[in-house]
């Protein structure tokens, strides 16, 4: 017999007290959804039972018909909701009722603005779970039993800063939550209106959630009718769901406030058989950047909920996915080892990903207005697909959207296929740069000689663009090319003349070329024409073998050591100034505009100068002379 303890009160961690005060005054007009929480938690935690006594039978006991009950008791001016699920021993109860155990929370706190209608949305994306129930709750009182266990506790709280802990006599395992409720929420104490929000948000559950039955003058309880049909959402036939189910199903799976961007719902049979109902949010997780967080994808196995969080079914690149997939094949004791290489899951991933793809990619067709809210929102991690999937590799490249020199706009709303169908016959590669921002891109002297000849090219300024170009090779066999990278060749985009001309001045240029290089020692790789320059004096290049600048920029941010990348000088021997310096007899002065030039050169392509102060000193003795 366990020892009995003595109430004790705890203090809630500082995060837990934040999200209460927060969510009772942000979210007092959606105050019903607290109703939706809870008996989610509950049906979640006969879920976890009914899953646990697939190995030990004995933890049903006698009382194996699970359920969720929900009461008003209108002289109290409580409700209740009950459940016989898996309850909680007096330790989970401190973790999963005292703190909030999911990671990057504090980085959610730094995002509240104070503002309370953005506030509330935040609020919504992580999820309010059990805390909720202060929206409406003056007092709130859990008393639990685990199942299997013979103790039992009660946990009390008024929303502000701490709770009591104290063990109690609990007859039935599972858990009931009372709630005290508040002078401006007494309208829930009407069971029609709880009835009405159950079938509402929760009609779907496949646990009978049951309220008390009354006789026929309405009056009396006569035990207990379940008052949602119980039948789970996903295993209706498509005809017969109407898209305010779906719509409401989702923010009961994805505890998503706002309404699903599309969803997509399938049963498949044949080597495989598996039912998935896959949804895309409007609005990102407030933790979507975090590769790490919890994926939105329920496994079930013949109805039976197994898992949240099944990493195995969805890519990383896709983890925005809400929704779940239930398994015909799959053995009910599966645990997330045998996931991990199974051929059944695989087959589930691979087909799901396609048909998340595919819809996409027919919104993107239908709808380019909704794409690219889509697009706006999650794009940014559709571009870690290309890396993590090759087999989808050429989809999810139809899928991007770029920033492009043929639109005047830095957001990215150009296909590869848009890009394609405006090439100039003679054109066979994809022309892109990426550099820190759209305007560094979008001003890189590189892109003179493509301005000129009307040549369009993609600006891509995101942190994983660099990353994405290296996996990128090509796109309906059209290479892509970076304009800050190797000889630039034109191929056929050149004529004959054109190419003539380059030779004759390459000729011509040789005694200057070498001068630059003497000049310039070994601050650079080598010096040569440029082909590409119109308006600007020089450029700096990097080799075609060599790291590009922004993925040794990228590696030095994540504190790697990069082998330092000597780059190519491209000068533009039509422009004035070198014009100018090359005429210059004096070896002195030429070398200090020589260096000038190679530093205006890397201001431009990187941004920033090794030792910017001697570049400032040069300029201020060069603009000396001129005085
Ligand atoms: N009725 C219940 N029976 C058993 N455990 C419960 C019950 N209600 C809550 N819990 C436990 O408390 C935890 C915290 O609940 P809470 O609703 O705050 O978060 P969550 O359900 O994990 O997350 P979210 O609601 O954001 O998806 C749950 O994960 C569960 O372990």
């Amino acid at each position: 017999m366990a020892e009995t303890r003595q109430a004790e009160t705890h203090g809630f961690q500082t995060e837990v007290k934040q999200l209460l005060h927060l969510m009772i005054h942000s979210l007092y007009s959606n105050k019903e959804i607290f109703l939706r929480e809870l008996v989610s938690n509950a049906s979640d935690a006969a879920d976890k039972l009914r899953f646990k006594a697939l190995s030990d039978s004995s933890l049903l006991a006698d009382d194996a018909e699970l359920y969720v009950r929900v009461s008003a008791d209108k002289d109290a001016g409580t409700i209740t909701i009950s459940d016989n699920g898996i309850g909680m021993t007096r330790d989970e109860v401190m973790t999963n009722l005292g703190t909030i155990a999911k990671s990057g929370t504090a980085d959610f706190f730094s995002q509240l603005s104070g503002d309370q209608a953005k506030d509330s949305r935040l609020i919504g994306q992580f999820g309010v779970g059990f805390y909720s129930a202060f929206i409406v709750a003056e007092t709130v009182t859990v008393r639990t039993r685990a199942a299997g266990a013979s103790e039992a506790v009660e946990w009390f709280s008024r929303g502000e800063g701490e709770y009591e802990l104290k063990d109690i006599e609990k007859v039935k395992r599972g858990t009931d939550i009372i709630l005290k409720l508040r002078d401006d929420a007494t309208e829930y104490l009407d069971e029609w209106r709880l009835k009405s929000i159950i079938t509402k948000y929760s009609d779907h559950l496949s646990i009978p959630v049951q309220m008390p039955k009354r006789d026929d003058d309405n009056n009396k309880q006569e035990g207990w009718e379940a008052v949602n049909s119980g039948q789970a959402l996903w295993t209706r036939e498509k005809s017969e769901i109407s898209d305010d189910e779906y719509k409401e199903f989702y923010k009961t799976v994805a505890h998503d406030f706002d309404e699903p961007l599309l969803w997509s719902h399938n049963k498949v049979e044949g080597t495989s058989e598996y039912t998935s109902l896959l949804y895309v949010p409007k609005r990102a997780p407030w933790d979507l950047w975090n590769r790490d967080n919890q994926h939105g994808i329920k496994l079930y196995v013949k109805r039976v909920f197994i898992m949240d969080d099944a990493t195995q079914l969805m890519p990383t690149y896709l983890r925005f996915v809400r929704g779940l997939m239930d398994s015909a094949d799959l053995p009910l004791n599966v645990s997330r080892e045998i996931l991990q290489d199974n051929k059944i899951t695989r087959a589930m991933r691979n087909g799901s990903t396609k048909k998340i793809l595919s819809m996409l990619s027919k919104l993107a067709k239908d709808d380019a207005e909704k794409y690219q809210e889509f697009w706006n929102t999650f794009g940014a991690v559709l571009k870690e697909g290309p890396a993590e999937d090759h087999a989808n590799q050429e989809t999810i490249a139809g899928l991007l959207r770029f920033a492009s020199t043929h639109e005047d706009t830095s957001e990215a709303k150009v296909s590869l296929d848009a890009y394609i169908e405006r090439m100039p016959e003679k054109q066979d590669k994809i022309y892109y740069i990426v550099a820190d921002s759209y305007e560094a891109a979008r001003d890189n002297p590189a892109l003179e000689i493509f301005r000129k000849k009307g040549i369009e090219v993609l600006l891509l300024s995101e942190r994983i663009d660099e990353w994405l170009m290296s996996h990128l090779t090509e796109y309906k066999e059209k290479p892509f090319q970076s304009v800050t990278r190797g000889d630039l060749d034109l191929g056929e985009l050149d004529d004959a003349e054109t190419k003539k001309e380059h030779e004759q001045a390459e000729k011509a240029f040789k005694k200057p070329l070498k001068r630059f290089e003497e000049a310039l020692g070994d601050k650079v790789k080598s010096v040569r024409v440029t082909h590409r320059l119109t308006d600007s004096p020089a450029c700096i290049v990097t080799d075609e073998n060599d790291m590009s600048t922004q993925m040794a920029k990228l590696m030095e941010a994540a504190g790697q050591k990069v082998p330092e990348t000597k780059y190519i000088f491209e000068v533009n021997p039509e422009h004035t100034l070198v014009q100018r310096i090359v005429a210059m007899d004096d070896d002195a002065r030429f070398s200090e505009w020589a260096n000038v030039l190679l530093d205006q050169a890397t201001l431009a392509e990187r941004g920033s100068l090794k030792d910017p102060a001697k570049f400032v000193a040069r300029l201020n003795k060069l603009m000396l002379d001129l005085t």
